[in-house]
């Protein structure tokens, strides 16, 4: 068998070598520099080793050749780039020439279905296709909104379960094991729309974990593998039969959704809420005939979904936690921030993280220190391309060393150290520039890549984190096991995680919160008891939503007879204090009146004014007259508008539709599609009607419009050459969607009309209406 072996490495040896000779007598390419490699022999050696075991060697070659690095692995030559300057100049201002993949190695092809999911597919019709269906559907800011009662139902899960195994505090707790399991409830739910029971997500995470586990040992299978598929049959049979492990658990899922959402549209049932199954189950290929994505596709593309949200957002979650817990002064501040924002509800809202940017900085730190991923993906080149003085050839992968260029010493001070200060000004403040993980103006840290093929769910991942620390911490202190110093080397697993996982002691604050207030109450006396009491009075009522009427007078009573319960009053301050508060409230008496007794004027829709009263004044003031209520004044407007309604009215809306449809596209109703940029209009008839007809011209019928008006009112507001025809245009000229395609592409996302759909990514998402950012 040996021998075998021996004449079939020295018969490849030979044949690479004189392919190798008769490449460099053929192409004068100036590759970057890189140690000698010999044909086979050293590519086989590099294969053996995971990019793990590379980084160090690849330090030592940076110092050597300089920051861009050849190394001979497999059949293709690999680039390293290793520093921030050259990974923007790649990533980000030659962006699309290196936004292609390579060709995947034969497990992989299994593994994507043939390079049919995002992250495998080449720069083209069919990755923009994925990934913008991802983005749209999933990642979509309105869309991550949605799955905010999942993210508390997971939280509840995570807390209990550390509870449970931590005896309050008494016993130390494997961390990630609960964070492992906390991911993958989450983004099974994401993914296939349904809260499943814990053993059917253990199932998942089984199958999908021995796949993250499993890929290393399969790689050599990827070396000359006819030869492999001889020579190591058994390892080939392992590969396949995980494989199908994995589409035993997984297709059940597709199927029992697509059998619900069958029956809630045969049964015209409320719709069930999106999961990211139901977006593939709606795909069709243009460049394909139109077909729509076979099941074994659907596997690879929630696999791959379920892999890049689970494993890197845990393997982060541990690495800050980790560090929460051997530097417990940061634990301590992080606490002190988040306690500000106590007000005795269960959980720290989402909505309530962007007032941390202490938070946020731990979080940040975490991610350039620990990065999960310590290279991004390999990438491929479109065309040969010069970058530094070398050729970086098509047939060549390109690597980004992700942790290197997040450690320049040149870049941050004690680059090593885990310092969130780093991230804050003086007084607290977030610093834009060092915490922008875009890369976009400038390439400090890129924990999730940069550039066209930059993760898409950076935004929901950094959600993910805040949420669960800011949480975790407010729930549990958590201390290093006795005697245990806390160990951050690292190990190689489909991420870079912990190799010495963190065990910790987690015991619940509760206590210490009920202990701080009534430690006030016992050191200030009965005023301050009061006090405490004055204020359950006034919020209890008020959460409840009962005595809605009387909140003002409930309000300022309260306001008053706290400010007599205080015990720090002077009477200098408590006049002061009263006659402010009395106009206060006489103020608030006023404004509510103004408010319940509306101005009736022609064209106004009338707003629900009581709840506007329920609102802080600040809503109110938003989306006052300007967002809620139409006015259109002089005769000549008045026609015109009604003419315009009158041109809709073609399509079957009623009175009001029509109203709400002209109103959001032309300013009059406040419409977050625009923001705050869409200045006030009184449309002209030719306008809407030449955007009607031009809609009408790509093979839209009447039905068809009303569909699309109602999803998409905005679209009479955009402008025909510049937004309408232009995005048409790029549709069909370079995405290939049109005809039948291009009108159920329409129908399913009309936004995309108006999206600045050929943005380059370059914007440094200022567009508010740009695809790339989301
Ligand atoms: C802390 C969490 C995460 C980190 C650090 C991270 C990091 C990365 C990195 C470094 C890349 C490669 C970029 C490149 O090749 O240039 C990537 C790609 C990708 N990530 Fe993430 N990711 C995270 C979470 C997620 C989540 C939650 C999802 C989905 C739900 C996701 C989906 C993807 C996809 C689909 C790609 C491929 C993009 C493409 O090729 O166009 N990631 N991610």
């Amino acid at each position: 068998m040996e021998s075998i072996w021996f004449i079939i490495i020295i018969t490849l040896s030979f044949c690479a070598t004189i392919k190798a000779l008769i490449n460099l007598l053929q192409t004068p390419k100036k590759l970057p520099p890189g140690p000698v490699s010999i044909p086979i022999i050293t590519s086989f050696q590099w294969l053996r080793k995971s990019f793990a075991d590379l980084e160090p060697t690849l330090r030592n070659l940076k110092t050597k050749y300089g920051p861009i690095v050849t190394l001979s692995i497999g059949h293709r030559k690999s680039i390293f780039i290793t520093t921030s300057s050259l990974a923007h100049q790649a990533l980000i201002q030659n962006g699309a020439v290196f936004a292609d993949r390579p060709p995947a190695p034969a497990t992989s092809k299994i593994v994507s279905s043939n390079q049919h999911n995002i992250s495998g597919a080449s720069y083209g019709p069919l990755w923009r296709l994925l990934r913008r269906n991802l983005t749209m559907q999933i990642l979509h800011p309105s869309k991550i909104k949605s799955f905010s009662p999942a993210r508390n139902w997971v939280l509840n899960i995570i807390k209990e379960n550390i509870k449970k195994e931590s005896n309050s505090g008494q016993n130390p707790v494997l961390v990630v094991d609960h964070f492992q399991f906390g991911m993958f409830c989450l983004l099974v739910f994401m993914c296939f729309g349904e809260k499943l029971d814990e053993k059917k997500i253990r199932e998942v995470e089984s199958v999908q974990r021995s796949f993250l586990l499993g890929f290393g040992k399969f790689q050599i299978l990827n070396f000359f593998p006819k030869f492999t598929k001889i020579f190591l049959k058994k390892r080939w049979e392992d590969f396949y039969k995980m494989r199908s492990d994995q589409e035993k658990v997984l297709i059940p899922l597709i199927r029992s959704r697509q059998e619900k959402m069958k029956k809630t549209f045969e049964d015209n049932e409320k719709s069930l809420g999106l999961c990211y199954v139901d977006s593939l189950l709606n795909i069709e290929l243009p460049d394909e005939g139109g077909r729509k994505l076979t099941e074994h596709e659907i596997v690879s593309l929630c696999s791959e979904f379920l892999n890049a949200g689970t494993d890197t957002t845990s393997t982060a979650l541990q690495w800050v936690m980790a560090n929460l817990v051997k530097y417990q002064e940061i634990q301590s501040k992080l606490y002190d921030e988040i306690k500000t924002l106590y007000s005795g509800d269960d959980e720290i809202k989402e909505e309530d993280l962007k007032k941390l940017p202490y938070l946020k900085a731990v979080i940040l730190e975490g991610l350039r220190r620990h990065p999960p991923g310590h290279f991004i993906l390999p990438h491929a080149v479109t065309q040969d391309i010069g970058l530094d003085g070398y050729v970086v050839p098509k047939e060549a992968t390109v690597n980004v060393m992700i942790a290197e260029i997040g450690w320049d010493s040149k870049v941050w001070e004690d680059p090593m150290m885990f310092k969130p200060e780093r991230f804050l000004s003086k007084d607290g403040i977030l610093n834009e520039e060092l915490s922008d993980v875009t890369g976009n103006k400038e390439v400090k840290m890129i924990p999730f890549g940069a550039g066209r093929r930059m993760c898409p769910a950076s935004g929901l991942a950094m959600l993910h984190l805040e949420y669960f620390v800011a949480n975790l911490i407010k729930e549990f202190k958590w201390t290093a096991k006795a005697g245990d110093d806390i160990d951050l080397s690292e190990k190689q697993e489909f991420t870079i995680v912990m190799k010495n996982p963190l065990w910790a002691h987690v015991s619940p604050r509760e206590q210490d919160l009920r202990k701080s207030s009534s430690l006030v109450v016992k050191r200030q006396g009965w005023p301050f008891g009061i006090w405490f009491a004055l204020t359950a009075i006034e919020t209890v009522p008020k959460r409840l939503g009962i005595f809605k009427k009387w909140t003002n007078s409930v309000l300022c009573a309260g306001m008053l007879a706290k400010l007599v319960a205080s015990p720090v009053l002077t009477l200098e301050y408590a006049t002061r204090c009263s006659l402010s508060i009395i106009k206060f409230g006489m103020a608030r008496t006023k404004k509510i009146r103004k408010m319940v007794t509306p101005k009736v004027q022609p064209n106004i829709i009338k707003g629900n004014t009581w709840v506007s009263v329920c609102v802080s004044r600040k809503k109110w003031e938003l989306h006052s007259a300007a967002q809620t209520q139409i006015v259109i004044s002089g005769d000549e407007d008045k026609a015109m508008w009604e003419s315009c309604k009158q041109a809709l009215s073609a399509f079957n809306f009623n009175d009001e539709e029509e109203e709400k449809i002209l109103g959001k596209a032309f300013g009059q109703l406040h419409s977050p599609y625009w923001g705050e940029e869409r200045t006030k209009e009184v449309p002209k008839l030719e306008t809407v009607n030449g955007i009607l007809d031009y809609l009408k011209s790509l093979g839209l019928a009447d039905e068809d419009l009303y569909k699309l008006l109602k999803k998409f009112p905005e679209v009479l507001g955009c402008n025909l050459e510049t937004e309408l025809k232009n995005n048409v245009q790029i549709l069909e000229k370079v995405w290939a969607i049109k005809g039948k395609t291009l009108r159920s592409l329409l129908l399913r996302n009309p936004k995309v009309l108006g999206y600045t759909i050929d943005c380059k990514g370059d914007c440094a998402a200022l567009c508010t209406r740009c695809w790339v950012r989301f």
